[in-house]
């Protein structure tokens, strides 16, 4: 990848695993965790936007419950998880306090981002915690999933969020250097590989599964991710967590790790996206005045700006946007049910408060979450 790709990355995501923030199931490192969070503190106050994505809740939860072996009941796993949480939160709050900044937890599953309305709301929530400096601290919520927890699979967490707020690219924070030809605790041959194709199949060969007790998706996730992190765009580094200064060595554009490089273009990702993996809801027929500032000056669209709305569709949707003649022009993901906008069309943002009694959100369509066709 050019390595400067993740020197201009504005957004990252950085994921770290239980290996890694547990030190190998010992509880949690602080010395590790404090280092991440004075890195990633420096480069938010570059003007980055980082979320944090950390496994470590069951493997915490284990050390604080006192138990020796990863039990295999998925209730007491899930019990662990609950337990853990507490503290790994608690520590991230801890040390990004010491710089002067807050945390905010947040629970996901894999249906929670397959659902198109529960999507839009974390991706507003997200979006939101970013602008004003927070740093997102994400991990699978297990009280209610088995799968993820039986598979561990925060690196596919990682990549879905990195899809949600389209992130540059994503770190995978791990034991090892990057990624070997095979692994390496297994084969001492195993070569290093420092760049390539995200999605190239060969990559899915050299992956074998974790090599730790506490570590549990091993390199195979790790390149699966980068595959579906690329379908938005983000390019993706493996690296290791223990590597001194890592992030910002990557944010200075050094090589270190494994470079796995997004194919797509962000915008032709997000096109593609938009024309794929969500069903077109209604129209909204814009005044020539909105047309101008979506297509022009790649704003967002506002309800004044809409004179008719044709057929039905939900919060999380998408829409055709449309003039007067029927010519499309964009297409995004709509803030209103179809009932909801006929009763706000034509009017300023700042009535929709008293039309509907409250306000999802002050644009019809974000201009994040639109395209200009
Ligand atoms: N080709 C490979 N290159 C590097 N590591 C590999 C490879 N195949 C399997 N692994 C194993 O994957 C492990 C990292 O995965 P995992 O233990 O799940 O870590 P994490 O907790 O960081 O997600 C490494 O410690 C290594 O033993
Ligand atoms: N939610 C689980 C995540 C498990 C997981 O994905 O672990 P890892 O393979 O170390 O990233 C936890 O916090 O323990």
């Amino acid at each position: 990848m050019g390595v400067s790709l993740i020197q201009d990355s504005k957004t990252l995501i950085v994921k770290v695993g239980s290996s890694l923030v547990t030190n190998n199931g010992q509880g949690l490192d602080r010395a590790a965790i404090a280092a991440w969070a004075e890195q990633i503190s420096a480069l938010v106050k570059q003007g980055k936007h980082v979320v944090l994505v950390s496994s470590g809740a069951v493997a915490e939860g284990m050390q604080r419950l006192g138990w020796k072996k990863r039990p295999v009941e998925i209730n007491e796993l899930q019990a662990a998880a609950a337990v853990g949480q507490m503290g790994l939160v608690q520590m991230y709050e801890q040390c990004f306090a010491q710089h002067g900044l807050h945390t905010a937890q947040l629970l996901l599953t894999h249906d929670d981002l397959a659902d198109r309305k529960r999507y839009l709301n974390a991706r507003t929530t997200l979006r939101t915690l970013l602008d004003l400096n927070v740093i997102p601290i994400i991990n699978e919520n297990d009280t209610v999933v088995t799968e993820e927890i039986r598979f561990g699979d925060n690196d596919t967490l990682g990549a879905l969020v990195a899809n949600l707020i389209e992130a540059d690219a994503l770190i995978i924070l791990t034991d090892q250097q990057g990624l070997y030809s095979a692994d390496p605790r297994k084969d001492p041959k195993a070569e290093f590989i420092h760049s390539e194709m995200a999605g190239n199949p060969a990559l899915e060969a050299m992956a074998g599964g974790a090599g730790s007790a506490v570590g549990t998706g091993g390199m195979l996730t790790k390149i699966l991710a980068a595959k579906r992190a690329a379908n938005s765009g983000a390019h993706t580094v493996i690296a290791s967590g223990r590597e001194p200064e890592v992030l910002i060595r990557l944010s200075q554009g050094e090589a270190i790790g494994t470079h796995l490089q997004a194919g797509k273009m962000k915008i032709i990702a997000k096109k593609q996206w938009l024309a794929d993996h969500l069903r077109l809801g209604g129209k909204l027929v814009l005044d020539d005045g909105a047309v101008n500032v979506l297509c022009k000056d790649g704003k967002s669209l506002l309800p004044i700006g809409v004179v008719e709305v044709i057929g039905q569709f939900e919060r999380g949707d998408v829409v055709a946007c449309v003039d007067a003649a029927g010519k499309e022009w964009a297409r995004g993901i709509v803030n209103y049910h179809a009932s909801e906008v006929r009763r706000i069309m034509r009017k300023p943002s700042s009535e929709i408060k008293n039309i509907l009694g409250y306000v999802e959100e002050k644009e019809l369509i974000h201009r994040d979450n639109l395209v200009v066709l």
